[in-house]
């Protein structure tokens, strides 16, 4: 069964990226876009559905196409496009519901471009995905050979984040990283580690509350219903070698936290997954690279990572769309 590979931002290296990927993988992908955005000599077999990928793929890039209007402009996205991007995505979802296609693997959006142009209600695939996926609770985790991140909040203001770090919130979190370490990657018994919000992780209450009063709480709960977590940690001491030996997953208190560690260590090969849905959905952690679109030079290892981890996360879990 295949793999689904929405387009993304036609003026970004969306389209660059899953041509190169297909071309390194040859894994029976079916790319959800306007085929007029992939790279110019991309081999491209059109297909009516998902069933005829399997065939078509050895050969050619098996495209489900759309026509989105315009062609695109390397770096400047057209607010006519934002709809069919959004689309591509949705019927992405679909595919997989029906039973069609087995994971989705989504190439960057550009969130404004979205915004803007057709008013798309969400800040990221995350929560449109769990909209889509039934207005289910999600986790975003990136994930590279050395370290797994899961941020607990993700698209808000920085201002925001002690408002919303609420015990519930932060509980959902990790019940549900724990039970995808478990399920997902295979983990019997994961071992989390939890950073604090701030610096020192609160330094005894000197340098901030939120450990005292909502994330250390949190923990004692779940410790005692046997999770193995560590924290609250430091954020700035948890991430050195030796420290991401004694976890499986670092989860954090804010985007950056966590994701500037992992995009350091390898900005190459990290994966975005959202755990939670009852599909499988990965995403390269890149974004839409505008100042590189159209010039040939974007690395396709993360989005190769991304539809290798879809298929192997897709092939542990036997079924399409879990209920
Ligand atoms: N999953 C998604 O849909 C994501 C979308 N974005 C969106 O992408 C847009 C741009 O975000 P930025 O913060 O600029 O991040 P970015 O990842 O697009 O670019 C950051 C830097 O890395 C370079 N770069 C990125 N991917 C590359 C690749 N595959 N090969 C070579 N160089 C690469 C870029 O040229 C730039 O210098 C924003 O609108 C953001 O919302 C960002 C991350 C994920
Ligand atoms: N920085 C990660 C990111 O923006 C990915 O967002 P999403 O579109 O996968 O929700």
């Amino acid at each position: 069964m295949t793999i689904v590979v929405s387009c993304g931002e036609p003026a970004g290296i969306g389209p660059e990226v899953a041509a190169k990927a297909w071309e390194a993988t040859r894994l029976p992908l079916l790319w959800i876009g306007d085929p007029r955005h992939l790279p110019r000599g991309t081999p491209v077999a059109e297909v009516s559905g998902p069933e005829e990928a399997e065939e078509a793929a050895p050969h050619a890039l098996p495209v489900l196409a759309r026509d989105f209007g315009p062609g695109a402009m390397p770096g400047e996205p057209n607010p006519v496009h934002a709809q069919g991007v959004i689309d591509a995505i949705a019927d992405g979802v679909r595919l997989i519901r029906e039973g069609r296609a087995r994971a989705l693997c989504t190439a960057p959006i550009s969130k404004e471009a979205l915004i803007r142009g057709a008013g798309f209600a969400y800040p990221g695939h995350t929560e449109f995905l769990a909209h889509l996926g039934g207005d289910v609770e999600v986790v975003m985790m990136l994930a590279c050979d050395a370290l797994r991140v899961v941020p607990a909040t993700i698209h808000v203001p920085i201002a925001e984040v002690p408002r919303l770090l609420a015990p519930d919130l932060l509980e959902g979190v990790l019940r549900i990283t724990h039970a995808s370490l478990r399920d997902d990657w295979g983990l019997p018994s994961p071992r989390i580690a939890v950073a604090g919000l701030n610096p020192h992780a609160g330094e005894g209450g000197l340098m901030g509350s939120e450990e005292r009063t909502v994330i250390g709480p949190v923990l004692e709960r779940l410790r005692a219903e046997g999770m193995d977590l560590r924290g609250p940690l430091p954020g700035d001491t948890m991430f050195h070698q030796e420290a991401r030996a004694g976890y499986d997953a670092a989860v954090c208190m804010y985007h950056d936290q966590a994701l500037i560690p992992i995009k350091t260590l390898d900005f190459a090969r990290g994966v975005n997954a959202t755990l939670g849905l009852p599909f499988v959905r990965t995403s390269p952690d890149h974004g839409t690279a505008f100042g590189i679109a159209g010039k040939g030079i974007a690395d396709a290892r993360s989005m190769i990572a991304a539809l290798e981890l879809a298929d192997r996360l897709s092939k542990r879990r036997g079924v399409p769309w879990r209920r």
